[in-house]
Order: C-alpha cells, then structure tokens, then sequence
C-alpha cells in the first residue's frame, strides 16, 4: 500500500484499461483472490484511520465496489471492530465474488441493518466504483450525504461513490465533501480521474494498493510525474547561458501583471528579463524590481528570446500577436494573447503553423480560455479535462497548460498527458498565472523542452504554494514570484 504525495510518479489508467488489467490479473488467481484483498486493504487503512472505532459504518452498493465493502467489514470483525453494514442492493444479482464476500461478513458475525447506524466513528463508502453509471438517487444519495456531512472520516473504497474516475466529474448535486476527513484507497491502477476536475476534492488522501499484480500493465492514459529533477546550474554558466526572457504585457492600468510574469522569469533562472509594456505612459523602471529592463513592447527584438506574451495584455495586445508568433523564439501564450487568438481565425492559423515549424510554444489557459479556443462552453472542458487539452495541443501543434485542479499538461499524440499534483487553493489570488508564466519563460530561456519546461515549472509553482508557511504572511503573487527559484 502506498500513499500517493504530489512527488509521486505514476502511470494513470482509464476504467477500458483498468477492467483489462482486473480481468487478466484475476484469472491468474483462484476465485475470489482479488476481493479478499481489497477488502482486507480497506480494513487495515480503516484500522489505520480510526484504531478507536466503536462503530464503523460500511454502505455496501449493488456490484463488486459493495464486495470489497463486505469482504472489509468481515476483516474487521475478525480483529475485534463492531462494522455495521447497510447494503443497498439485492442479493439474488449481486456478482459471484460479491455474494461470496457478503456470505463471509455473515459467517464473520456483521451486522446488517437497513439504515446507517445513529452514529459512527468512521464511515467506509463502497457504495459505486468504477462501475459508476449514473447519478446516485434516493437512499445512495441520501446515504452519501449523511456521510459527507458528519464531522467523521469517511474511507472511500476505489473511487467516491459517483465519481466518474476517467474525467473526475461528479454527477450535477452531488453531495459536496466539506465537513469530513476523505481517504480513498484505490485499486490495481490509479485512475485519472482521481487527480482532476472535482476528484482531487472528492477522494481527499489517496492511497493505492495493487492487490499483489504489479506485473499486469497495459498503455496508459496519463501520467503523474512527480518532482522533476533538479538541474544546478553549473559554475562555468554566466547570464547568457540562461537567456532572455521577454515579457509583452501591462497596457494601461496593468502593468502589474506583466511585472509579475517579469518578476518570476527572473526568479526563475532567467539570464536577462525584459519587459516589453503595451502601455507608452509607463514608468522606465521598476525601482522595487530594477534589474526588470523595462522597454516599450513595440521596440523589442525578439528573434532569440523566450516571449511571455499576455500577462495584462488587454485589447492592446493583439496588435503585436502576428510579430510575436513569427519572431519569438520561444513563446508562452498567457490570458489576453489567448483570448485574442480565440477571437481571430488568422492569428490561429498563425499559431499553430508556427508549432508545426518546431518553435517551442506553450499556451496556459484556464477553462474560459480554454473554452474560448475550442469554442466549446466551460462544462465542456470540466467535463473532460484530459480530453480538452489533449484537443488543444493537437489543434494549434503546442503544449498546453490547462490550469485548474489537478492542472493537465499535454503535449504532442505520442506525449502522454501529465496530471499535476502539487499545488492548492492558496494558488487562487490575483496575479499567480502571471507568475506561471514568467516560470515556464524562464525555463523554456533555459533551453528545456517546452513540455518539460512546463511541467516542471507548474510543478515548483505549485510546491511553493504547498510549503508556504503556515506563520508567514498570506500568500501573494509578488512572494511568490520571488520564490520562484526555491
Ligand atoms: N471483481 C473483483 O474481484 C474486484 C473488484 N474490484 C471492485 O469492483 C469495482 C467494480 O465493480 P463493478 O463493475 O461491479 O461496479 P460497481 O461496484 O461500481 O457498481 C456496478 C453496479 O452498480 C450499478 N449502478 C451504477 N450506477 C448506479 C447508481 N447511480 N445507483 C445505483 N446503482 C448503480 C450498476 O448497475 C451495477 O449493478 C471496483 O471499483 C472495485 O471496487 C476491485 O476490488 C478489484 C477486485
Ligand atoms: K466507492
């Protein structure tokens, strides 16, 4: 059993991928094998979760997800815990190694009852797995909120009842975990939609147990990469060896942004930072910031530069898009840059002969942005957030960086797709995707490729979040910035 942190890496698999992987896995077994497993997984984490429970609640549903439930509650009892199953189904159709883990409980002295008992220390949720197949209703749904909104653990078995583990979406009105402690031990693979979308916050700690059949592999469909690894600089290096970043933003009013972005460049490893502002009225320098060279945007250079073209771009930006695209030498494409290539059919088309070309380029929208490109509606995207990017870095030949939880980096078709892990809420003030793109600019300046640079810096930028003090002031944009090079 291993507990999977933001530094772990991992192949993800789909529910197609994962049912082959189950099928082969249990015929080289003898019957029952794998549930007897889960189910004995599950009782030694819910021992780990609540070694005082008195009562401990297992809602079994109607398919394999309620066996490993049953085959849970049966362990328990045998160590001396007092589980109280309520199954929501009917035995004459349940499946042959759930009806034999359910007779295993009995033969174990659980005890059955049909509602959840008036209190409980830990609830375990094998209500739906992978075989999820539509919105739970009526008692199941009722049974899942009544877990949810106790203030006591709950253990999911798989995945959250409801969830849908390929995409990580959660039926419309489905109770919302806020009140309690959320563990889901999960299966044989690791599934995707456990790490986007709404998983992240549905599944809570998750831990994962191959039931003894890490042999069984198939393709995978994403990846969780885990930290990078980490490149000192070397001691012949000087600024040049770094390069230069180029930030085109900050039209009137939003110099800000573009600072921000300039800021994190520079943090991040940048050799030279330039700031090319949209706004004439601009001040020449950032006393606060001063090796920032702050220029008019008209008048850079940028052949040879790494362009971050966006950040506070306003309107104003869109005029310079067709010399960014074709003179950048490598470009990332943040907020106002993406709206104004959603809105423009020749910008577009610009955009994506320009990857075709091989010129490093990478695009971070979030899911409006994202939306807006696909010219599909935000639900869209959340619905099926891997698909969304994957379409993305297809149709304009980038890498994408479709920001959210459990942020997805896609690249090229035969690139797997990366889930980030690192990361969390304290990432959504004002200014921290400006501050993404002035890191990902550093280290495509750096000469990394440009799906490396990306994951790599959203990576970091997430692991700054998640290491931020708990004593230090609030996170912001600028603090963040400046520990860019943590
Ligand atoms: N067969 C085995 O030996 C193993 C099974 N495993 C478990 O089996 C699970 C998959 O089992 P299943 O394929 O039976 O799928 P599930 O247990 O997820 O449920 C499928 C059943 O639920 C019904 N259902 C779907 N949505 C519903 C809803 N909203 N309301 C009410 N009923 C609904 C379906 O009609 C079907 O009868 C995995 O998630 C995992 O927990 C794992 O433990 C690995 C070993
Ligand atoms: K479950």
């Amino acid at each position: 059993m291993q507990r999977i942190t933001p530094a772990t890496a991992a192949d993800l698999f789909d529910i197609a991928a994962t049912r082959r992987i189950e099928q082969a896995a249990a015929a080289a077994l003898p019957a029952h094998t794998l549930m007897q497993r889960a189910g004995l997984a599950v009782a030694r984490l819910a021992m780990a979760i609540a070694p005082h429970a008195r009562t401990i609640w297992v809602a079994c549903g109607p398919g394999n997800n309620g066996g490993d439930g049953f085959e849970a509650a049966a362990q328990l009892r045998h160590r001396g815990f007092f589980p109280v199953v309520t199954f929501l189904g009917e035995e004459g159709r349940l499946p042959p190694d759930a009806k034999a883990s359910l007779q295993r409980a009995r033969d174990a002295g659980v005890t059955f009852a049909a509602t959840p008992p008036s209190a409980h220390e830990l609830a375990i949720d094998a209500l739906l797995g992978i075989g999820s197949t539509r919105p739970p209703e009526g008692a199941m749904a009722q049974w899942l909120a009544r877990m949810h909104s106790s203030s006591q653990p709950v253990l999911c078995v798989d995945v959250p009842s409801g969830l849908d583990a390929d995409t990580g979406t959660l039926p419309q009105g489905a109770s919302h975990p806020r009140e309690s402690a959320l563990t889901c031990i999960t299966f044989l693979t690791l599934k995707p939609g456990l790490f986007t979308a709404q998983g992240r916050d549905a599944a809570g700690t998750i831990w994962f147990d191959d039931l003894g059949c890490g042999a069984f592999k198939d393709r995978p469909t994403a990846r969780i990469a885990g930290a990078p690894d980490s490149q000192p600089r070397s001691h012949a290096s000087h600024k040049g060896s770094y390069g230069d970043v180029a930030v085109i933003g900050g039209a009137s009013g939003m110099a800000g942004a573009a600072l921000l972005a300039g800021s994190a460049a520079l943090h991040g490893g940048a050799g030279r930072v330039f700031v090319g502002l949209l706004d004439p009225n601009a001040a020449p320098v950032d006393t606060a910031q001063p090796e920032l060279m702050l220029r008019d945007a008209r008048t850079l250079d940028l052949s040879g530069m790494t362009a971050v073209c966006g950040c506070g771009g306003g309107e104003a930006v869109r005029e310079l898009l067709p010399n960014v695209l074709y003179t950048a030498a490598a470009l990332v494409l943040d907020a106002d840059a993406l709206n104004a290539i959603a809105a423009d059919g020749a910008l577009q088309t610009q955009l994506s002969s320009r990857g075709r070309d091989g010129a490093p380029t990478v695009i971070t929208p979030h899911p409006l942005e994202a939306a807006r490109l696909l010219n599909c509606t935000v639900g869209d995207v959340q619905g099926d957030r891997l698909t969304a990017a994957r379409d993305l870095a297809a149709r304009f030949n980038v890498v994408v960086v479709l920001k959210g939880s459990g942020t997805v980096i896609a690249g090229g078709a035969d690139t797997l797709p990366v889930i980030n892990l690192s990361g969390n809420a304290r990432l959504a003030t004002a200014g921290t995707g400006d501050v993404l793109a002035g890191m990902i600019g550093a280290a495509l300046a750096m000469r990394k490729p440009a799906f490396d640079a990306a994951r790599e810096a959203v990576w970091l930028h997430g692991r700054i979040a998640d290491t931020w003090p708990a004593d230090a002031a609030p996170l912001t944009a600028g603090a963040l910035a400046r520990r860019a090079s943590d």
